[in-house]
């Protein structure tokens, strides 16, 4: 199926229609509060706070937000587990220790929160989402805490976990969006808009001339 958002937030955007491309990870960009968290919330299930007129069609789906929250009381390998456990199944060690090894923190698994770095943290938050195993992954400015460095090096590994599912990722980084997005959409108050994505499978590399092009592109386009 493809999840979507049809409909306005009066005063707020649209009239819009976002449709996510199976299997595709999708980029969202626009300003601070035009409502891209609102879109992600409403495709989670999520309340908004807003007066949303339309409809949704959506998918079970996993969200991982800006800051980790992990529980600083549970282990690297507990958090990860931690979906399984609030539906009051058994923990599944041999997954959880195989995210725990994708995400780069193998031999971690029984740290807690505070004695991780916060780019471990994020991993760790990358591991949980991808544990949750939905057919639909919302990720609200996932790397948004991380230096330069990590963004690429986390995003890379995000991109390449998460080959294949249906992804929304809402970001403020237009470099990351031309690295990371199969398709890239814009959001303003009067709707979506789509951008070019470079050529190529995700993640790119973020040196690459068309990928260059892009990011610069889309500022241009951000600062319209
Ligand atoms: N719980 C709430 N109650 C009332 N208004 C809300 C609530 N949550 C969000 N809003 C309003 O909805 C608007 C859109 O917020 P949203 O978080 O979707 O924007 P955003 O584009 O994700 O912003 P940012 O990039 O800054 O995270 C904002 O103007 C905000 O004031």
């Amino acid at each position: 199926m493809r999840p979507m958002v049809s409909g306005q937030v009066p005063g707020l955007f649209g009239p819009l229609e976002l449709v996510l491309e199976p299997g595709r990870l999708t980029c969202l960009l626009g300003a601070s509060g035009v409502g891209k968290s609102t879109l992600l919330r409403l495709l989670a299930g999520l309340p908004t706070g807003v007066e949303f007129r339309g409809r949704v069609e959506t998918a079970p789906s996993a969200l991982m937000g800006q800051d980790a929250g992990l529980f600083p009381w549970l282990s690297v390998a507990q958090n990860v587990g931690l979906g399984a456990r609030l539906r009051g199944e058994p923990a599944d060690g041999t997954q959880i220790r195989a995210l725990v090894a994708a995400v780069g923190l193998a031999g971690l698994e029984d740290r807690l929160p505070a004695q991780l770095s916060g780019g471990q943290r994020q991993r760790v938050a990358l591991a949980r989402t991808l544990a949750e195993d939905r057919p639909l992954v919302l990720l609200d400015e996932p790397f948004s805490a991380l230096d330069v460095a990590l963004r690429l090096q986390i995003g890379e590994m995000a991109a390449r976990l998460l080959a294949g599912r249906t992804v929304l990722m809402v970001t403020h980084d237009p470099a990351e969006a031309a690295r990371l997005g199969d398709r890239i959409l814009v959001l303003t108050p009067a709707g979506l808009a789509g951008h070019p994505a470079p050529p190529g499978p995700v993640p790119r590399r973020h040196d690459a001339p068309e990928v260059l092009a892009a990011q610069a592109a889309l500022t241009r386009q951000l600062l319209a």
